[in-house]
């Protein structure tokens, strides 16, 4: 270099003295003070910087270019959009730029990111490199990614790390479907999935919306922050490295499966296709296990006993069948049915002999009271009677005018309480039920059939109620439970015809007993009681003295009527014996002693329920302490 000449003025002598600077001479300080004392301020060298910063918002038309050369990728989106013709590349552009550093803190799971973040500078050409590192098998995976990502022009343009990595992850398999494999295109799935704008909201959902949301601040940053891209590749290697099945990275595949999901692929032909020609099986097995939905959580067993086998299982306790409330006996089914009577009576019984001695007064309300509850006329003075005898005058108690009243009902009860006796010389023997409708014929009949099947006997039962085509059925019911055979003729039939066949057919199988139901019937109905007159004549021609037993059943809820129906059908049927129904329910159990010592009728049966073995002999003592309320 030439020596530096150095000029100085002298303004009194107007000398001139050239001084040659000596070069090796040290340089003075600079005076920073005096030199900006000196100069304008219109000088100041450092607004250099500032005029070319200011300009840039005013025309950038001078900063486009640096920027565009510095960041191809950025501007990409046109030549992305030209070259694949698919949706998803053209958004990437915009998505280029992340500061993914941000949202990585999202992708919490990925710890090894910050590892592999130097491996980022490399993931330009093969991203997942990472992962390779990490595993043995990535060789094949890498390739895949790689044509996942390659596809992007954007890379080619730009080998920002970042752009490359994520424009391919985003796209994911789409992107790499179309170029790379051959198979892809052939796959009609694929094409339609690719070009719908399904991408975008996959992308949303996915990783790619995250880059986006990350991107969009950054793309304003200058290079210079860029440099952080490497980083940003860190959620897009951990989506890939997982694609070594030994990494276990969860997020990751979780976008890149939602994606696929979203744009219709999932585990399509289409998908296997990819993978299958990208050899992306890592990838497959990180889709895999992701969407592999958790199972149920098993319910937790209940307190109590649990068996222990391959798993907890909770014992079934044995549900216990609610024990049937013990059947109550029949007398206390009978007493129950009684109680209404019986209260009705004591409460009366006691209204009488209040605070009175016993006269002919009190004697003459209490056969009222009696005669009230339906025991009939003799049954009554019986009882006046008796206790007249012993009593009158004296003080007298409710409780003993019952035990009175319940001594002299056994009396007249007595006399009728006998037992059915079945004459077997005659084969059959025939017994004819007859009663009102509804009264409990038929029910009796299958009580009563079980009673003589149980007992070793032979049975024969013939439906002769041909009005209803119900009760047919019923005592077919009623054959079948008690194994008796039942002859039986259409609706509407002649009920003398039947019995008559019947008693034919019982003869011919050597039955013991056979028992003929009839439609029930109003005693006033002339027609109906001379039809049943007619059965008994019928019957009469095969065996002059079939029927051999008569019975009547009596509803004993039906108070005074039944005295009246008893004479009735005794007449014109020969009723000889009684079954006195119902007596269960709200019975008005007096009509069956006024019965019985009216009538002298036997009363073979009470029924006591409508179960087969409600049938229960009638029994004088117990019935006449039950309508007496005396324990
Ligand atoms: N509680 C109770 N119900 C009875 C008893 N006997 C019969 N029944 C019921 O009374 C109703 C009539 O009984 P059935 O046997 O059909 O009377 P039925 O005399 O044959 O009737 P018809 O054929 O219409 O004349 C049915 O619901 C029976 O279950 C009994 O002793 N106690």
């Amino acid at each position: 270099m030439a020596g530096f000449l150095k000029k100085i003025f002298s303004f009194g002598k107007k000398e001139v003295v050239e001084e040659r600077i000596d070069e090796s001479a040290p340089l003075p300080p600079i005076k920073w003070d005096a030199l900006e004392a000196l100069k304008p301020a219109a000088e100041q060298a450092v607004p250099e910087f500032l005029k070319r910063e200011e300009p840039r918002p005013e025309a950038e038309a001078a900063p486009p270019p640096p920027v565009e050369a510095e960041a191809p990728p950025a501007p990409l989106p046109a030549p992305v959009e030209e070259a694949e013709p698919a949706p998803i590349i053209s958004p990437e552009p915009d998505i280029q730029p992340e500061p993914a550093p941000v949202k990585e803190p999202e992708t919490p799971a990925e710890e090894p990111a910050p590892e592999e973040i130097p491996a980022a500078p490399v993931i330009p050409e093969s991203p997942p490199e990472p992962g390779p590192e990490e595993i043995p098998e990535p060789a094949p995976t890498q390739p895949a990614i790689v044509q996942t990502e390659g596809p992007s022009p954007e890379r080619g343009a730009a080998p920002h790390p970042p752009a490359g990595t994520f424009s391919p992850y985003s796209d994911g398999e789409k992107g790499a479907d179309r170029p790379a494999e051959p198979a892809i295109e052939s796959g009609k799935e694929v094409a339609p999935t690719l070009t719908p704008s399904a991408p975008r909201p996959s992308r949303g959902e996915g990783e790619g919306e995250r880059q986006r949301e990350d991107i969009a601040p950054a793309a304003e940053i200058p290079p210079p922050i860029r440099q952080p891209a490497p980083v940003e590749a860190k959620p897009v290697v951990a989506g890939i490295a997982p694609e070594p099945e030994a990494v276990p990275a969860p997020h990751p595949p979780l976008d890149g499966e939602g994606r696929r999901e979203a744009a219709g692929w999932g585990d399509s032909a289409g998908a296997s296709h990819l993978r299958a020609s990208l050899g992306t099986s890592p990838i497959e097995a990180e889709v895999k296990r992701e969407p592999v939905p958790q199972p149920p959580p098993e319910p937790k067993p209940a307190p109590g006993k649990v068996t222990v086998t391959k798993k907890v299982e909770q014992r079934a306790e044995p549900q216990k069948a609610p024990e049937p409330a013990p059947k109550r006996s029949w007398f206390q089914r009978m007493k129950e049915g009684l109680a209404r009577s019986s209260r009705e009576l004591s409460g009366n019984i006691a209204g009488v002999f209040t605070k009175r001695k016993l006269d002919e007064d009190t004697l003459q309300d209490l056969e009222d009271v009696l005669i009230r509850a339906d025991l009939g006329m003799e049954t009554a003075l019986r009882i006046t009677d008796s206790l007249a005898a012993s009593r009158y005058g004296k003080d007298v108690s409710e409780t003993e005018v019952r035990a009175i009243m319940a001594t002299e009902v056994e009396k007249v009860l007595t006399h009728v309480a006998l037992p059915l006796e079945l004459d077997l010389s005659h084969k059959p023997h025939v017994i004819l039920v007859v009663g009102v409708n509804g009264t409990g014929k038929t029910t009796t009949i299958g009580k009563l059939a079980a009673k003589l099947t149980d007992g070793g006997l032979s049975v024969m039962l013939a439906a002769g109620d041909t009005f209803r085509a119900a009760a047919i059925e019923q005592l077919k019911i009623w054959g079948e439970r008690t194994k008796s055979p039942v002859i039986a003729s259409k609706l509407g039939a002649d009920a003398a015809g039947l019995a008559y066949d019947a008693f034919e057919q019982a003869r011919q199988a050597g039955s013991d007993v056979l028992i003929i139901d009839t439609a029930g019937r109003l005693q006033n109905k002339t027609e109906l009681m001379a039809e049943l007159e007619k059965i008994v004549r019928v019957l009469g021609k095969l065996d002059p003295e079939a029927p051999h037993t008569v019975l009547q059943t009596v509803d004993a809820t039906t108070g005074q009527n039944a005295l009246n129906q008893v004479e009735i059908f005794r007449n014109v049927a020969g009723v000889n014996g009684l079954v006195m129904t119902k007596l269960d329910g709200t019975a008005r159990g007096g009509i069956l002693v006024a019965i019985a010592a009216k009538h002298k009728l036997p009363v073979y049966f009470i029924g006591v329920g409508e179960q087969v073995d409600d049938l229960e002999p009638f029994s004088a003592s117990e019935f006449a302490r039950a309508i007496a309320g005396v324990a």
